[in-house]
């Protein structure tokens, strides 16, 4: 019970290595058609169990959680990230797996949303948190929600039918996102609608909207498969009411598109393409981890936009959690096993995480700064 005890503190602290939890989704109805065997375990709350041709193969991970644990459950174990992005890190938490191996389940939650997942839980518990210091600062909170489809990134927090119109204007497109960093390494989504959310229920009319503009389809293993790359960013600014210094932390929350085999997915015509282009990407994120957990001097981020928008995340300046979701059947024994050996590189990046913290005197001077790009007059001001 002493081995691998995941730690809060070690989440806590201002650097370390990247977090990986598992978790088993129940027996679905196409491996039931398919004999439903069951050849993962859970052995205890860090170690899981795999059973291959050639004897079981035992991973280890910072938790692990059966097929029984609920969506409360898991979040109890991801909660204590929601008081980091208010202090002012930068935080990340994704869900990586094979095609319907419960990733959206795990980050969205069910389509009724009777179980909501990770998305709106971190919304309520950082509105709650808010309101417990509210007394001490001053906060807000913006956000931004893309989805990487096809290897190009689209804003769902702009309705198809404003950029249908922005693409007929005379001098084209008026909003393309770009990814980039600014001097700390941490990555924003340049030319994205940024929108304030004033609660948690503004934030989660604002993830509705994102979730319906997602590209979503039916294949053969998943009837609700995402066809493309969700993306989340929660950027929360407190400003200290006793000495004006200023946290701004960024919360991004990533559900992956699927890794899937043509055919077993029954993907044709688009859908290949659709396919080919997120195993790409996911192949691009391979290459990134490899090079990281082997400790390459050259890490190619640059290879896929995916591998760009998750730079900070992945060796950069951010607490990470990655979640890994496994189905527990031997008709998915081979991708389990990729996923897993996957998971166990993943375990072994470090990142080094940075507060982000201004004086009240910088905070000032980056608000005239602001003012002065946007072309308002500037009060004199005494810093
Ligand atoms: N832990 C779970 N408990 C109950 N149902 C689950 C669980 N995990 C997944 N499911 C169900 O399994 C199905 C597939 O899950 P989900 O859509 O989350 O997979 P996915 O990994 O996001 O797939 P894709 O990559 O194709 O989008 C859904 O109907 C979902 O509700």
């Amino acid at each position: 019970p002493t081995r691998n005890r995941f730690c809060f503190n070690a989440f806590m602290s201002a650097s370390g290595k990247i977090r990986v939890f598992c978790r088993i989704r129940p027996v679905n109805r196409s491996e039931a058609a398919q004999g439903g065997a069951v050849v993962v375990a859970k052995l205890d709350d860090y170690s899981v169990t795999v059973e291959t041709q050639r004897g079981p193969r035992e991973f280890q991970f910072d938790k692990v959680f059966s097929t029984e644990a609920s969506q409360e459950d898991l979040f109890q174990d991801v909660n204590r990230l929601m008081q980091s992005v208010i202090d002012g890190y930068n935080v990340c938490i994704f869900a990586y797996g094979q095609t319907g191996s419960g990733k959206t389940f795990t980050m969205v939650g069910d389509k009724d949303q009777k179980n909501p997942g990770i998305m709106p839980r971190s919304f309520n518990a950082i509105f709650d948190i808010m309101r417990e210091n509210g007394s001490k600062f001053d906060f807000k909170v913006s956000a931004y929600m893309l989805e990487l489809y096809n290897d190009r990134l689209q804003d769902l927090l702009v309705s198809q039918a404003g950029e249908a119109h922005a693409q007929t204007q005379p001098h084209g497109p008026t909003r393309r996102v770009e990814i980039k960093r600014n001097r700390k390494g941490v990555v924003f989504a340049q030319g994205a609608e940024t929108k304030e959310a004033s609660s948690a229920q503004e934030l989660y009319a604002l993830f509705q909207q994102a979730c319906a503009n997602r590209h979503i389809s039916a294949t053969k293993m998943n009837v609700e498969s995402s066809r493309s790359h969700l993306i989340v960013g929660i950027m929360v600014e407190s400003r200290n009411l006793t000495n004006g210094s200023v946290n701004t932390g960024k919360l991004s929350l990533v559900d992956l598109a699927g890794s899937e085999r043509a055919a077993k997915t029954g993907a044709k015509d688009h859908q290949l393409k659709e396919a080919n282009s997120i195993n790409k990407s996911l192949s691009a994120l391979g290459d990134v981890i490899s090079a990281l957990s082997a400790e390459l001097p050259h890490v190619p981020y640059r290879n896929s936009k995916l591998t760009q928008v998750m730079q900070d995340s992945l060796g950069g300046n951010a607490k990470t959690l990655m979640i890994v979701n496994i189905s527990p059947s031997e008709y998915n024994l081979d991708e389990t096993l990729t996923s897993l050996v996957y998971a166990t590189r993943v375990k072994a990046i470090t990142n080094n995480a940075q507060r982000n913290v201004d004086s009240k005197e910088i905070a000032q001077l980056k608000e005239v700064i602001m003012k002065l790009k946007s072309g308002h007059a500037v009060e004199e001001v005494d810093v």
